[in-house]
This record gives structure tokens, sequence and C-alpha cells, in this order.
């Protein structure tokens, strides 16, 4: 039975004297639903996430949460101190929640290690990595809470095209093997939309939302993401190539 995770009612919210960032957002975010948060740069992508983890209060309106709620962040970026000795296993533990966990320390590691191929990392300084393996290792650190939602801020930013590829089938591969919700904001429609249940098109206000079937043909999303009928053809035509050929896909678009 799928529950509601998160229920945001008539949101509105500005920064000090500005306009409204947001203006009357309702949406709800159900359990193992993926869920992609779209919009032009400015649009109040990140406000609005703030706003329903409740790490930042609305000027008007309600953020209600399930009781069963269990968030995994994954933020944009990360600044750590270069002079800060913080190894990966080290970082990792800090973000384990001993009370809240059905599984010790060693166990949820060595599981992360596995499905995330983090072992050579594991003894690395985190400011020493990779774009792509930062990434991976922010991916793991917003597993090891073993969230029923994940939420992740543009995932792939600042990573190459086949890295960001093969990050967003480990995080759908994830979500399927762990049955949680995934909420993300994320440019790349034509990468993510094959695994999303429900678009928000976001500029201030819900332009549209709903299946991308739904609202590809809408106005606002035309606007900003031009004709996503090709690729959706392609995705259904071509099933059993999806895995390997994204990229043909935006190429031959
Ligand atoms: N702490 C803040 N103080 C004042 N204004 C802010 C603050 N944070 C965001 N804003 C403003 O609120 C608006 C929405 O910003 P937000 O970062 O939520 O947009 P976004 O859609 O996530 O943008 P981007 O795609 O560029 O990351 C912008 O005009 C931004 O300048």
């Amino acid at each position: 039975m799928e529950k509601t995770l998160i229920h945001a009612q008539d949101i509105c919210h500005r920064y000090g004297q500005q306009g409204l960032a947001l203006d009357h957002i309702n949406l709800s975010l159900t359990s193992n639903q993926v869920t992609t948060l779209i919009g032009p740069n400015g649009a109040g992508k990140s406000t609005l996430v703030k706003i329903l983890l409740k790490i930042l209060t609305p000027s008007s309106g309600q953020v209600s949460h399930h009781p069963d709620l269990r968030v995994g962040f994954m933020p944009q970026k990360l600044f750590i101190d270069p002079t800060l000795p913080l190894s990966v296993q080290r970082f990792l533990t800090l973000g384990f929640d001993a009370q809240s966990s059905p599984k010790n320390l060693n166990t949820a590691l060595a599981e992360l290690n596995e499905q995330l191929a983090l072992d050579h990392l594991f003894k690395q300084p985190v400011h020493s990595l990779s774009g792509g393996e930062l990434q991976r290792v922010l991916l793991a650190r917003a597993l090891i809470r073993e969230p029923n939602l994940l939420v992740l801020d543009e995932p792939v930013q600042g990573i190459d095209l086949q890295s960001q590829h093969q990050l967003y089938q480990l995080i759908y591969q994830q979500q399927r093997q762990r049955r949680c919700a995934i909420l993300m904001i994320s440019h790349d429609l034509h990468l993510v939309m094959k695994n999303t249940d429900q678009v928000i098109c976001l500029n201030r206000h819900v332009c549209c939302s709903g299946s991308l079937a739904h609202i590809q043909d809408h106005p606002d999303f035309l606007a900003q993401f031009g004709d996503m009928s090709p690729y959706q053809a392609w995705y259904q035509h071509q099933p059993h190539h999806c895995e390997h050929n994204h990229m043909d896909a935006k190429d031959h678009a």
C-alpha cells in the first residue's frame, strides 16, 4: 500500500523584500514514486526542496511528513576543507544513524561497498576524490541512512557524460532494489525520463505536473524542453537498447 511521504499545501516563500520565490505550491510525494523537478535557473527548485525537507520554513503554507519518513539527501556539491583529514570511510560513518538503522555499521558499509564499488576509495581522503567518485560517495552517504525517500539535487553536475549515464543507472538500480521514492532536481530529462513517474515543471509556481506523457504537450513544458516525443518514441520502440544507448538517443534526436 503506497503512502504519502510528504505533502505540501499552498506553499509561498519570499526571501526578504524580494518577489515571491515560490507561489502557491501544492504537491505530494508518494512511496516508491520517482519524481523529477525541472525548471530554469532561479525557478525555486532548491528552495522548494529545502522547504519540503523542513530545512527552511516557508513564508506561508504547510508541509507534513509521514511519521515513517526517512530521508537520504545527496547535495549538489560538498565543500570539504582539504586540511581536514577525513577519509571516505569516516565520512560515511558520520552519516550512519545507529539508533534508527536496522543494520549495524559494518554490514551497512559492506553492502554499500559491494553495490557502489567503493572498496578502493574507503581509505582515501574525501577531498582527493574525482568528481564522479565524490558523487558516488555522496550517494552512498545518502543511502547509508536506509531512506524511504532519496532526495538528489542535480546529482550528475560536473561529471563527464559517460559517468553521468552510469550514475543515473546506479541511482535507479538502488531505487528499485531498496524500493524507496526519489525526488530529484535534474535538467537531464532525456536521461531520466524512462525512470520518472512524475515530472513537476516549476517556475516559481507549478507550470505543469504529471507523467511525461501527460505534460509533454503543455506549452510551458515545450517552451523549456522542446519536443520530447523523438526521445519517447525511441525509448518505446527500442526497449532492449535503453540501458546502453541513452547517449545515442540524445545524439539521434
Ligand atoms: N538565501 C537566499 N537569500 C536570498 N535569495 C535567495 C536565497 N536563496 C535563493 N534565493 C533566490 O531565490 C530564487 C530561487 O532560487 P533557487 O536557488 O531556489 O532556484 P533554483 O531553481 O534552484 O536555481 P538553480 O537552477 O540556478 O540552482 C532566486 O532568485 C535566488 O536568487
